[in-house]
C-alpha cells in the first residue's frame, strides 16, 4: 500500500477506510528508544540509533506494529544532513543514513506482515496484535528548532532575521532524499511556527512525489508554540495539495479538543492528534518532569471524544508507549470490535 501517486488524497481517504475509519499512529518514538536504554544525549537524538542500535530501533517499530499501530514514523526526526556532516560524515553518507531510518522501518514492517501470515489468530496470547492490515512509513522530518537542540523547537522561537529562503534551504536535501527513499508520506512533525509551516509547503511543490502531513505543536491549546495563531498555520496546510492530513503532536492531552475544533474550522482534510503524556520537557536539564502527566487510562478516555469531534488519525508522542497506543486500540470501537 502506498500514498505515491498524484492523488494521495483519494489513497488517504482509501486507507481510513480500510482501517476502519480511524487510523493509529505509533507512540513516542525517542523516548521508546530511551525506555530500552538508549543514550539519546547527542544533538542527533533519536537518530543517533541510526549509527548504533539499528536493531534496537527496528525492534520498536515492531513492538508498535504488534501493538496496534497502522502508521510507523521513521528515526529520522532528528537526523538531518547539517547534524550528521557536524560529526564528520559526508554528504554521501548523510544521505544513506537518511535512507537507512526508511529501510529500517520497510523492514520491521515486512517481518510484521510475515509474523501476521504465520499467525492463524489475530491476537496472541500476550496480547500482540497479528492482524494483517494495510501499514503506512511516515518518514519524519523534525523543525529546525529540533536541529537547533536548543529549545525552539517548543519556542517556536527562531529570531527576527529568520527567513523563508534559509528555511527551505535547510530542508531541501532532506525532503528530496526521503520523497525517494519508498517511505508512503513525509511526516512534518513538531512545527513550531507559520514561517516553517510555509517553507514545508513551498518545498513540496518542488516537484515532492509523496504527499505529507503537517502535525503542530501547541503548548496554550490556543496557538501553535510560537504564538503563530493555530488556524493561520492549518491554512497553510489545506492550500497545499500535496498535504493530506493536519494535526497536533507532543502537546498535552487537555489542550487536544479545543485545537480540533480550530483546524476543522479551516480544513476539510483528515485530522491527525498524536499528543505527549502531558508531562513537560525541561530544555534545560533535557529532562521530562513528571508534574502534569497523565496515565494512560486518562490519556485514552480522550480519545473517543477526539475521534467524535472530527480526529480520524490518533496516536501519541513523547513518553507514549506501546501500552498507551494498545490501550488506543482497545477503547475505539471500529478497531476493538475486528480484534474480537
Ligand atoms: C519531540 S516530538 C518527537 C516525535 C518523534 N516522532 C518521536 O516520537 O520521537
Ligand atoms: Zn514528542
Amino acid at each position: 500500500m502506498g500514498l505515491n501517486n498524484e492523488n494521495g488524497e483519494t489513497l488517504m481517504s482509501d486507507f481510513l477506510r480500510k482501517s476502519g475509519g480511524v487510523a493509529i499512529i505509533d507512540g513516542g518514538f525517542a523516548t521508546e528508544l530511551e525506555r530500552h536504554g538508549a543514550d539519546l544525549n547527542d544533538p542527533l537524538w533519536s537518530a543517533k540509533c541510526l549509527l548504533t542500535s539499528t536493531d534496537l530501533v527496528r525492534q520498536v517499530h515492531l513492538d508498535y506494529l504488534e501493538a496496534g499501530a497502522d502508521i510507523i514514523m521513521t528515526a529520522s526526526y532528528q537526523a538531518t544532513i547539517q547534524g550528521f556532516e557536524a560529526k564528520g560524515f559526508s554528504k554521501e553518507e548523510s544521505e544513506a543514513m537518511l535512507q537507512k531510518s526508511v529501510d529500517i522501518a520497510c523492514e520491521a514492517r515486512n517481518v510484521y506482515h510475515e509474523r501476521c501470515c504465520n499467525s492463524e489468530m489475530n491476537f496472541t496470547s500476550d496480547g500482540k496484535i497479528l492482524k494483517n492490515r494495510p501499514i503506512l512509513v511516515a518518514a519524519s522530518v523534525g523543525s529546525y528548532g529540533a536541529y537547533l537542540a536548543d529549545g525552539s523547537e517548543y519556542s517556536g522561537d527562531y529570531g527576527d532575521a529568520m527567513d523563508l529562503e534559509f528555511l527551505k534551504s535547510f530542508h531541501r536535501r532532506r525532503v528530496q532524499v526521503l520523497a525517494e527513499s519508498g517511505a508512503d508520506l513525509i511526516a512534518f512533525e513538531t512545527v513550531p511556527n507559520k514561517i516553517e509551516a510555509q517553507a514545508y509547503a513551498e518545498l513540496l511543490e518542488e516537484g515532492i512525489k509523496i504527499p505529507a502531513w503537517f502535525s503542530f505543536n501547541s503548548k496554550d491549546g490556543v496557538n501553535v508554540v510560537s504564538g503563530d495563531s493555530l488556524t493561520e498555520c492549518a491554512k497553510i496546510a489545506d492550500s497545499c495539495k500535496k498535504v493530506i492530513a493536519v494535526g497536533i503532536n507532543c502537546t498535552p492531552p487537555r489542550f487536544i479538543s479545543c485545537l480540533i475544533k480550530s483546524i476543522k474550522k479551516v480544513t476539510a482534510k483528515p485530522i491527525l492528534i498524536y499528543p505527549n503524556s502531558g508531562e513537560t520537557y525541561d530544555a534545560e536539564l533535557k529532562q521530562w518532569v513528571q508534574n502534569t502527566g497523565v496515565p494512560d487510562e486518562d490519556f485514552v478516555s480522550y480519545v473517543n471524544n477526539w475521534c467524535e469531534i472530527g480526529a480520524s488519525l490518533v496516536g501519541g508522542c513523547c513518553r507514549t508507549t506501546p501500552n498507551t497506543i494498545k490501550a488506543i486500540c482497545r477503547t475505539l470501537p471500529s478497531k476493538s470490535s475486528s480484534m474480537a
